[in-house]
């Protein structure tokens, strides 16, 4: 019920983008131009929570009108209107539930002991009802006014939100909410954490940030916004968003079970037995950082690897070692929409801010001065620390400045 619904009309209709991105990007701008550094990394999470409540409930938390934090070590980090902002109290709900769903998997079946005297999850369902709840009825209640009551309209209409598509199916609140919050979980942080760490890479990488923009100005200029048919042909775009999937990729943890006993290969010896049920967690993280898999530039930022020979000598021949989104028939919903809204926000951010850098006298956590950069190993390369739980971030959030683009240059694009 779930699939028909990200078909490709829908998942490229870039209104739900343009709000959130302008609204982003305004809020960033204001914080910037008052002499402050921004987490781009929490100013992504609103974006993508904003554009994923839109797209699945027809209306958005509202998360960026909250407005962005301070430093924490600034004066002004804890202010109330900020912190006690309903769209935090949703955030904050959602991230415990999803801590909670990591402990769940790590403790395995023994979980059960822990949730012997009370739910663990139970008082942040509650706070992500409290937003949900007039959402669904009003939906039901307009699903029954259509006359559906019985639930024989299940093609998906065009103006239709996933929440109209869903209540089509059942009218159990229960199920409707599983589904709603398991895709915005899929959809908010994995999507905020490709951002990020492309924002990362452009603070290191002043010449890939001008390959961009030079694109961006090929295709669409610094004025227009972007649609569809120009994103689909931005392969340089396409190209870095793989990169930054390859080297930070968003989920670097995965897990299969086999449903009957089962061998993997095992190079040069017997293969590994895998009796049924067994939990097989995987590194993608690590498989997209091998030499015998990428090549001995695996560990090089290069977009370029997915435009030139090394597309074909590596990727084409081995499709498998590239898995961000997974594959196979659990592969990733949303990658489609994933790669649009990305696109989107990238360009967006090019048209209107330059001169990207790390603001590191405000990091809050930063790698230990021991890990020195060794040939061979990825150690002591960031300038950040990488953090870890279904998806990836950086520890802290990911504290930069960057300064709009000025009039002259824009006019000179165009
Ligand atoms: C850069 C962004 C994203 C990445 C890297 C990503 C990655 C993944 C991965 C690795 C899986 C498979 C998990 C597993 O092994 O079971 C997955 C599943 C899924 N993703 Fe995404 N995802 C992204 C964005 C999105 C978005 C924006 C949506 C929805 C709008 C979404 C919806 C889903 C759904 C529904 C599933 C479950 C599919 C199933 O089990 O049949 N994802 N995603």
């Amino acid at each position: 019920m779930t699939r028909p619904f990200f078909s490709r009309v829908r998942i490229s209709d870039y209104d739900v983008f343009e709000r959130y991105a302008e609204e982003t990007l305004s809020v960033l701008a204001e914080r910037l131009a008052s002499g402050h550094p921004v987490d781009f990394q929490d100013a992504v999470a609103r974006f993508t929570l904003d554009s994923a409540t839109e797209f699945l409930f027809g209306k958005a938390v509202d998360a960026i009108s909250a407005g962005l934090p301070y430093p924490p070590s600034s004066p002004l980090s804890s202010s109330s209107s900020f912190l006690n902002h309903p769209s935090t109290k949703f955030a904050k709900a959602l991230s415990q539930s999803q801590e909670i769903i990591i402990l769940c998997g790590i403790i395995g079946k023994h979980w059960r002991l822990f949730e012997f005297w009370r739910d663990e999850a139970l008082k942040h369902r509650k706070d992500m009802e409290e937003f949900v709840s007039p959402i669904l009825d009003e939906a039901i209640m307009s699903n029954r006014k259509d006359g559906n009551v019985n639930g024989n309209l299940k093609e998906v209409g065009e103006e239709e939100t996933f929440l109209e598509h869903l209540v089509k199916f059942t009218e159990d609140k229960k199920v409707l909410i599983d589904e709603l919050l398991n895709i915005l979980l899929a959809a908010r942080d994995t999507t905020a954490s490709l951002l990020t760490f492309c924002v990362y890479v452009l603070t290191q990488r002043p010449d890939i940030c001008a390959r961009l923009k030079f694109e961006i100005s090929e295709k669409i200029g610094f004025t227009r916004r972007p649609a569809y048919e120009d994103t689909r042909d931005m392969k340089y775009l396409r190209a870095f968003l793989n990169e930054t999937l390859r080297l930070y990729p968003s989920v670097p943890i995965d897990a299969r079970s086999p449903k009957k006993d089962a061998t993997l290969p095992n190079k040069n010896d017997k293969p590994w037995y895998i009796p049924a049920g067994t939990r097989c967690f995987y590194s993608v993280f690590l498989m997209h950082r091998r030499e015998d898999l990428w090549g001995p530039d695996a560990l090089d930022f290069d977009p370029d690897r997915f435009l030139d020979q090394r597309f074909h000598r590596y990727l084409t021949s081995n499709p498998f070692i590239f898995l961000p989104f997974n594959a196979g028939p659990r592969i990733c919903l949303g990658q489609q929409f994933a790669y649009n809204e990305a696109s989107y926000f990238l360009i967006k951010l090019l048209q209107k801010f330059d001169d990207f850098s790390l603001a590191l006298d405000v990091q809050p956590s930063l790698p230990p001065p021991e890990w020195k950069p060794e040939p061979g190993t990825t150690k002591g390369r960031d300038k950040v620390m990488l953090f870890s739980q279904l998806t990836m971030s950086v520890k802290d959030g990911l504290w930069v400045r960057m300064k709009s683009v000025n009039e002259t240059f824009q006019d000179g694009q165009k």
